[in-house]
Formats: structure tokens, C-alpha cells, sequence
């Protein structure tokens, strides 16, 4: 029997109409700055999502587009700018960043309760901790997703392949945090199909066009692709879906999966920060 489609867009739409509610009961709309540098165009379409979908619940658009060229200073003051903001409750700085611009450098200037990206020193050293915090969306955005999908993470084999910052690292930890058993794979793994094999529940983070196969797949497993390539023959992710969703339990597709669920959690992001922008303001 073919895999069962995990709909991110459903799911993505649902808690997007929850986050809706809850902007409306906050004292004020909260904003979002989400801050392009240049003209990359799958940017400026993920951009342009998150832009709509704040909008459409009900926070204010304070997007800045910066010129490619600008300088590191100049886009550094951008950013204490935008820190030093009451009206900016959350700051998102669209990566990648130009190759002469140092994106750890910048990212850090970000005070920590407007890093909805979750991406700080001090964000990430909150989710090892196991701190309140803003965390990353994407892994934040898949435990969402199987969540409502019903997916016990409690005591399963959780595989994760890729160990990004954006992504691998933190879904590990979270996947921890809800008492999987974790095991991180990546590009020197020996032997990354039988690692793969191992998984009740298997997130493709590696950034590579359809690498995992039906070979890495445990019959019935789960299966969250959070790749996103452009290739000749239009979108596709990590995961050759069409051959794995004859072995998996259940999966997630590109487009339509773990994407919208990344716009999704970045809206609940900036509520969060609202909330700890609101309880600062309270105990001053
Ligand atoms: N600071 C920062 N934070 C990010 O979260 C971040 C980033 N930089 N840089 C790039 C990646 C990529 N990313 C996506 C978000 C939504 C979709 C998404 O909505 N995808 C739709 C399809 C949209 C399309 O046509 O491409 C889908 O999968 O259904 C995809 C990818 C966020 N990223």
C-alpha cells in the first residue's frame, strides 16, 4: 500500500488560523522585518510568501530590500536599527547572504527576543538548555507537522540526515526533547543507508537533490523531506518520492510539505517574541 501524503499545506493553513486568533487578542499587531539583501530570486519568493502570510494574519509587514552591494557596517546598523524598533517584534534575515557579507557575524547582532529564525548564540544555547526560547522553523514547523500526523516521537528511532544550523542540529535536538532515540547522519557517514534503515521516523535534511531511495527506507517508517531543489524538471527535495512512498508508512511532498509549515512557525515565531516583547515591557 502507497505511503499516506502528510499535507503541510493543510496543516500549515490550520495553524495559521489559530496563530490569526491569537494576534487579534494581543494588545498590538506585532511586525515583522523580514530583511532581503539582493536579488536572489528563490529569495525573494520565500520572502514574498512570508510577507503575504504576515499580513494575512493580521501583523505589520516591515520588510526591508537592501541593495547586494551594501556594506557589512551599513546592513550591521540595518540591524540595531530594526533591534532598537518597539514597532519590530520579530527580524528575519533571508539567507543566504551575499558572499561578501558574514552572515554568523550579522545574525548575532539580532537581539535574541526578536530572533525568529532562532538562529543567535542565544537562541541556540536556549534549545540546548531546553530553555523558553524562539526556535528554529523548520524543525520547530516538522515536529508540528507530525504531531498532527500522530506520530509518536516518545522512545521511536528518529534518523536525521544533514547537521545544518538551520536545520539538522536543531531538529535533533528537539526530536531529544521529545524522548526519540536520535541519531545524526551526514556527508562522512559510513554507511547511511543501513543508519537509515534504523529510523521509525526519517527526516531528509542534507541538501541534495533526491538522495534518499527506497534503499534507506524501513517499510512503514515516516518520512519528512525537508529539501528543496529547483531542478529542469521543476521542484523536488531530498527524497525520491515517487519510489520511497511504495516503502513508507508516510511522507511528506515538495512542494506542499514541510515549506508552508516553515512560513507557518515563523508567524508563530513572532507572536512568541510579541508575548516576550509584552512581559519586558511589563516588568519595567
Ligand atoms: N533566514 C532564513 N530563514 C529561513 O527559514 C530560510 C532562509 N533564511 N533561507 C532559505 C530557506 C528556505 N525556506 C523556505 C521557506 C518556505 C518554503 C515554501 O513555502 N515552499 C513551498 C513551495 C514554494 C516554491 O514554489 O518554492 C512548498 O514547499 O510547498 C520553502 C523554503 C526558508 N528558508
Amino acid at each position: 500500500m502507497p505511503a499516506t501524503i502528510i499535507d503541510g499545506k493543510a496543516a500549515a493553513a490550520e495553524l495559521r488560523q489559530r496563530i490569526s486568533h491569537d494576534v487579534a487578542q494581543l494588545p498590538e499587531p506585532p511586525g515583522l522585518a523580514t530583511v532581503l539583501v539582493g536579488d536572489d530570486p528563490a529569495s525573494a519568493v520565500y520572502v514574498a510568501s512570508k510577507r503575504r502570510q504576515c499580513v494575512q494574519a493580521g501583523m505589520r509587514d516591515l520588510h526591508r530590500h537592501l541593495p547586494a552591494d551594501i556594506g557589512a557596517a551599513e546592513l550591521a546598523a540595518v540591524v540595531d536599527d530594526l533591534n532598537a524598533d518597539p514597532a519590530v517584534t520579530g527580524i528575519l534575515l533571508q539567507l543566504p547572504l551575499p558572499r561578501h557579507l558574514d552572515a554568523a557575524n550579522l545574525i548575532a547582532r539580532i537581539d535574541p527576543d526578536k530572533d525568529v529564525d532562532g538562529l543567535t548564540i542565544a537562541s541556540v544555547g536556549r534549545l540546548a538548555l531546553g530553555a523558553p526560547g524562539l526556535r528554529p522553523c523548520t524543525p520547530a514547523g516538522v515536529i508540528a507537522l507530525l504531531d498532527r500526523a500522530g506520530v509518536r516521537l516518545e522512545g521511536a528511532e528518529a534518523v536525521v540526515v544533514g547537521r545544518s544550523h538551520l536545520v539538522g542540529k536543531p531538529m535533533a535536538q528537539l526530536l531529544l526533547e521529545r524522548n526519540a532515540t536520535v541519531t545524526v547522519c551526514h556527508s562522512r557517514t559510513r554507511d547511511l543507508a543501513t543508519a537509515c534503515r534504523r529510523a521509525d521516523v526519517l527526516i531528509a535534511a542534507a541538501g541534495l537533490p533526491r538522495m534518499i531511495g527506497p534503499d534507506h527506507v524501513k517499510p512503514g517508517a515516516t518520512v519528512i523531506d525537508v529539501g528543496i531543489h529547483r531542478t529542469d524538471a521543476g521542484l523536488c527535495g531530498d527524497v525520491d518520492t515517487a519510489t520511497v512512498a511504495e516503502v513508507a508508512g508516510a511522507i511528506t511532498p515538495v512542494p506542499g510539505g514541510v515549506g508552508p509549515m516553515t512560513i507557518a512557525m515563523l508567524l508563530s515565531n513572532t507572536v512568541t517574541a510579541a508575548r516576550f516583547a509584552d512581559r519586558k515591557n511589563a516588568a519595567v
